[in-house]
This record gives structure tokens, C-alpha cells and sequence, in this order.
């Protein structure tokens, strides 16, 4: 079932073209539109106190991002929060820069207590500082080459949140706590284009829409999106950063026709909650 199940859902979100609601930050704003925008869904930035709770219920799903945050954003999102929690819409979290200084981390902490949130994505270091375990990170080597596969962190940061849980890096992976996915895919040039994670946990949230189990949803926009990556990467006339942001938002608006390799998705179970099963 599982690559080829996930591979329907791109269709779907072009047919159902889900109205994504994003309160997200500066940098990503434009790209994050149009990366939704290229895969056939709908994105709205809505921000005020007075209308983003009417916003969120119209939504298909809703994206919190506390990439550049004041205390206005986070009063916002737990409002937008409240209200798709009441009307059964899916509620995803980029906790962007939590550790960072203290009040990202409180601000994700927050609003992880306010607002039950369905997913959770970010770095392994944002992860990693939501569950107090910033000294744990196990260091990447000299030319970033060896970095450990979080699926470990991912865990337990399933577990101590309650929410699924989605680590990207150059291997991503998400899981529930039971189940988790490694996936592989995407490009180190991706470091070097702002954005490309906020905008994958917009795309997960346009998933996350047409797919009600959320785990597949979020494993599926993981495994997509990097192999439209990867397109996009070989497309001719890749030059460095700003070509292939251009090629990447036409991968993702192929993203329906891109097949995902087999081996690229590996599933995994929990064994009594520490260390995995294939
Ligand atoms: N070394 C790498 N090789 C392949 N893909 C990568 C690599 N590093 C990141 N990616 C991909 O880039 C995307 C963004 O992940 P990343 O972990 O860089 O997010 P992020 O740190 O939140 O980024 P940002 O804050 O700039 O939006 C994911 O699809 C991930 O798979
Ligand atoms: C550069 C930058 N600063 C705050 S948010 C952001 C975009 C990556 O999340
Ligand atoms: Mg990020």
C-alpha cells in the first residue's frame, strides 16, 4: 500500500486544491505561497487577532511558524490554533529556531500546550531543544557528511510532546511514536535556499488536508517533496541556488507526476518504545 497510496495524494490535492492557512514568518512568506501554489493548493497568510480564527476554520489545514516571532504571532496562533482544534482541522507546528534564545522555545512550548497540534517538523536541533536535549545532538562531522539518523530524537520527542514528530536533515524522518519513516531524498543545495523547510511543512499541512491519516500524509509529503527535489536538482540548466529554486517550484507543481523510488520510504516499528523494527 504504502508508496503507491502515498503517491495518489498529490492528485488529490490538485483536485481538492485544500485552502492552507499559514501564519508564518517574513523570510519564507512568498515562497511558501507559491511552493503551495505549484502543487495545487490554496494558501492564505492571515494574521490579525479579529480574523484568524474565522480563517482557520474555513482551512484544510493550519501552519504555525515561529521562524520571526513576537508575542502578537504567538497570541495569533493560539487563537488560529483554538479554532481549527474545534473544527477537526490539523494543526502543524515548524518551531523554527527553537533553542535559539529563550523565548523561541517558550513561544513553541506554549503553544504546544495551548493548541493540540497534529505534527510537528523542523531541524534535529529544533527538535531536540523542544524536549530539553540540546546537549544530545550528536555532532555532524567535519564536512557534514556523517550526520546521525534522528529517529531515535524523533521518538521521544513523540512521546514527550504527543504529536507526530518529523526531523529533516539529510535523511528525514517522522514518526507517531509506533511507526516511523526514514525517507531519503532531496539535495545539500537545499541548505542554501531559505525557506525550503518552512515551505516542506506548508506542503505537509496540503497533505495533511487530503489525507486523514496523518502519518502517511506527512511521510508522503516528505518523500515527494524530496524526489521533486531531486528533479528539479538534474533538470537542465541547474546553475546554484537561484536556478534551482526556480527548478524546484516547477518539480513541485509535477509533483503529481514524479514517482518515488521504493527504497527511498523505509518503515519501521517501535519496539517497546526505544529502538525500531524494520
Ligand atoms: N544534506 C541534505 N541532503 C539532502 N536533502 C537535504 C539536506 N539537508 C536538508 N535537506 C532537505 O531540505 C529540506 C529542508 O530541511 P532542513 O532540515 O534543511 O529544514 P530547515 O532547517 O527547517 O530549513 P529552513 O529553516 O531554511 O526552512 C528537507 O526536504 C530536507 O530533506
Ligand atoms: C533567515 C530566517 N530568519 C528567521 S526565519 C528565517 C527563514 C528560515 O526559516
Ligand atoms: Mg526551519
Amino acid at each position: 500500500m504504502m508508496v503507491s497510496h502515498m503517491q495518489l495524494l498529490p492528485h488529490f490535492i490538485k483536485q481538492r486544491r485544500p485552502l492552507v492557512h499559514n501564519i508564518t514568518n517574513v523570510v519564507v512568506t512568498n515562497f511558501t505561497a507559491n511552493g503551495l501554489l505549484a502543487i495545487g493548493a490554496s494558501p492564505v497568510m492571515a494574521y490579525a487577532r479579529e480574523e484568524v480564527a474565522d480563517m482557520a476554520r474555513m482551512a484544510g489545514a493550519l501552519v504555525l511558524n515561529l521562524g520571526t516571532l513576537s508575542a502578537e504571532l504567538v497570541e495569533a496562533a493560539i487563537l488560529a490554533g483554538r479554532s481549527a482544534n474545534l473544527h477537526g482541522i490539523p494543526v502543524l507546528l515548524d518551531p523554527v529556531g527553537a533553542g535559539a534564545t529563550p523565548f523561541r522555545t517558550r513561544s513553541a512550548l506554549e503553544i504546544l500546550r495551548e493548541v493540540r497540534i497534529a505534527m510537528v517538523r523542523g531541524n534535529a536541533a529544533e527538535v531536540a531543544h523542544l524536549i530539553g536535549e540540546a546537549a544530545a545532538i550528536k555532532g555532524v562531522d567535519a564536512d557534514g557528511a556523517e550526520e546521525e539518523t534522528p529517529i531515535d530524537l524523533a521518538a521521544r520527542a513523540a512521546h514527550r510532546i504527543g504529536t507526530i514528530v518529523a526531523i529533516t536533515g539529510k535523511e528525514d524522518v517522522i514518526t507517531d511514536g509506533t511507526k516511523s519513516y526514514v525517507i531519503r531524498g532531496g539535495h545539500p543545495i537545499m541548505t542554501r535556499v531559505t525557506g525550503t523547510g518552512c515551505l516542506l511543512t506548508s506542503v505537509m499541512g496540503a497533505f495533511a488536508a487530503v489525507e486523514p491519516d496523518l502519518l502517511t500524509a506527512g511521510a508522503a509529503a516528505l518523500a515527494l517533496y524530496g524526489a521533486a527535489a531531486t528533479r528539479a536538482y538534474d533538470a537542465a540548466g541547474f546553475r546554484g541556488p537561484g536556478s534551482f529554486q526556480t527548478a524546484f517550484l516547477d518539480a513541485l507543481s509535477e509533483m503529481d507526476q514524479i514517482p518515488v523510488e521504493e527504497e527511498a520510504v523505509i518503515c519501521h516499528r517501535v519496539s517497546a518504545g526505544r529502538g525500531f523494527l524494520q
